[in-house]
């Protein structure tokens, strides 16, 4: 596999606060690899600053061996990185359907009858306003939103935190069928169920750094590591 995205000793802060200490990690094209670590740990922080949403630090990120880093967001954007945000970002007073039309890109790999496939919930909803969804509903609506923009790698912030199981499983099926179409997921979420049923490569970040990688076997298999790192007994 060759790799999409490649994050080289990359560096970010807020303000004076040196928050990402050197985070180095790959997602190779069509994979779903997962950033996981205990709250503060820096996981949001490394999908904004790949984003272009934080001001530019030391380090080389590359997609598909273009160099991204100091890039403003619209312009990572539109080379195919797409971030769906912990807050959700739909707008609330418009329908689903315009919240999905506004998204559109003319040309784009996605359009409204393949969002609808994937998420045939939205279909039913689409008159609703984005403020009337259930929490997974908005979630449903947010990734949609972000497929619209015609990703090559979606950035996942915490998809099913706060959901009920069913809906969490729901969503990790959506993710599959999402994955399945080739675009390259970097997914952070504390759920582990879900990053082993997604993801057959995971990170550990600590303290603004990678400390730990492995495959999904390993990663099933190291105990320690889950102790270590995310002081779970999962
Ligand atoms: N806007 C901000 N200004 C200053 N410091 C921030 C800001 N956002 C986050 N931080 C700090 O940066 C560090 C990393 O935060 P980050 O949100 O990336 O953690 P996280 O691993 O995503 O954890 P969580 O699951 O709690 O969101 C924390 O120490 C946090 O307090």
């Amino acid at each position: 596999m060759s790799a999409l995205l490649e994050v080289e000793n990359l560096h970010a802060y807020y303000g004076k606060s040196h928050i990402l200490q050197g985070v180095s990690l790959s997602v190779n094209e069509g994979e779903v690899v997962t950033l996981l670590g205990r709250n503060g740990a820096g996981k949001s922080t490394t999908l904004r600053a790949l984003a272009g949403a934080l001001p530019p630090g030391q380090g080389a990120v590359r997609l598909q061996g273009r160099d991204l880093a100091g890039q403003p967001a619209f312009r990572i954007a539109k080379q195919g990185v797409s971030l769906v945000p912990e807050n959700r970002g739909i707008f609330s007073l418009l329908t689903v359907e315009e919240n999905l039309r506004i998204a559109e890109r003319r040309g784009a790999a996605w359009g409204m009858s393949d969002i609808y496939a994937i998420f045939p919930r939205l279909e039913e909803r689409k008159k609703n306003g984005g403020g009337q969804l259930s929490g997974g509903e908005q979630q449903m609506l947010s990734i949609a939103r972000a497929l619209l923009t015609g990703p090559k790698l979606l950035m996942l912030d915490e998809p099913v935190e706060g959901l009920a199981p069913v809906i969490v499983d729901e969503i990790v099926s959506q993710i599959r069928k999402i994955a399945a179409t080739g675009v390259s997921i970097l997914l952070v979420e504390q759920n582990l169920a879900v990053c082993t049923a997604l993801a057959r490569r995971h990170n550990i970040i600590e303290l603004g750094r990678i400390v730990y990688h492995a495959t999904g076997e390993e990663f099933i298999r190291d105990k320690d590591a889950r102790d270590r790192y995310l002081g779970v007994k999962a």
